[in-house]
């Protein structure tokens, strides 16, 4: 049986102060929520450890946007590993289109982030998706495969989360059709190694698409930007039917 992972990725946004008023809307919710669902908060560098502290003996893991490659070291901005483990994250996003798109990400030093974060007992999620672009010139499959093959060189499927974000309907509310989701993901499944890998959907995830989404089979969970900033629809997402 897969697992299911609702993940909330709230890229940078939220103050400390916002952080703890989300929790103090959101929490209550999950009293709802099936017990075999992972609820994860990807949350800003700095509001890490005060959503530790608040987030502790409740179901909620919480998870980090990047990670460095090296334990330590001379690499100004970064964050490495021991640094997130230390505060209690669990999870990390790796290889988002916006950090490959801003930031110069490459297939290479994703695949170094994955290793990273895998030695020290982090579970990766890691992003693919194709640009509206290479979705025109019929280049998805291709893009995927090659992002899949250099991105998972030596990467452990077993502790692995894999999340499918078409950058067209990332922020746009362009969703992609759910059973070309589960077209796709069911594409990226029969390229692993390990066939339970879990596989989310994200690009424009919404309390009023959720449900169609969480009913393709392939889908096994959602990485949700926007709609994970605001605590009643996030918890409708999390509690989808
Ligand atoms: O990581 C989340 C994705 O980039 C999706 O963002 P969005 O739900 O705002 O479209």
């Amino acid at each position: 049986m897969r697992k299911i992972v609702i993940a909330g990725n709230w890229k940078m946004f939220k103050t400390q102060a916002e952080s703890q008023e989300f929790l103090l809307g959101f929490l209550p919710y999950l009293v709802e929520t099936p017990p075999e669902r992972e609820v994860v908060l990807c949350v800003p560098f700095t509001d890490l450890s005060i959503m530790s502290k608040n987030m502790h003996g409740t179901r909620v893991q919480l998870g980090a946007q990047n990670v460095h490659w090296e334990a330590s070291g001379a690499y100004t901005g970064e964050i490495s590993a021991p640094m997130l483990l230390e505060v209690g994250v669990r999870y990390v996003v790796i290889g988002h289109s916006e950090r490959r798109q801003f930031f110069g990400e490459t297939d290479e030093t994703v695949n170094l982030r994955l290793k990273a974060a895998q030695s020290f007992g982090l579970t990766p999620i890691l992003c693919v998706g194709e640009s509206k672009q290479q979705r025109d010139a019929g280049e998805t499959e291709s893009l995927i495969s090659m992002q899949l093959q250099k991105d998972l060189v030596d990467i452990d499927q077993h502790n692995l989360v894999i999340a499918y974000e078409p950058i067209w309907a990332i922020g746009t509310g362009d969703t992609c059709e759910a059973k070309e989701a589960n077209r796709v993901i069911g594409l990226i499944r029969s390229q692993l190694s390990n066939p339970d890998v879990p596989i989310q959907y994200g690009g424009s995830v919404k309390p009023n698409n959720i449900d169609e989404i969480m009913a393709q089979p392939e889908i096994d969970g959602a990485l949700v930007g926007g709609a994970s900033l605001e605590p009643d629809g996030f918890a409708r997402i999390v509690n989808y039917n």
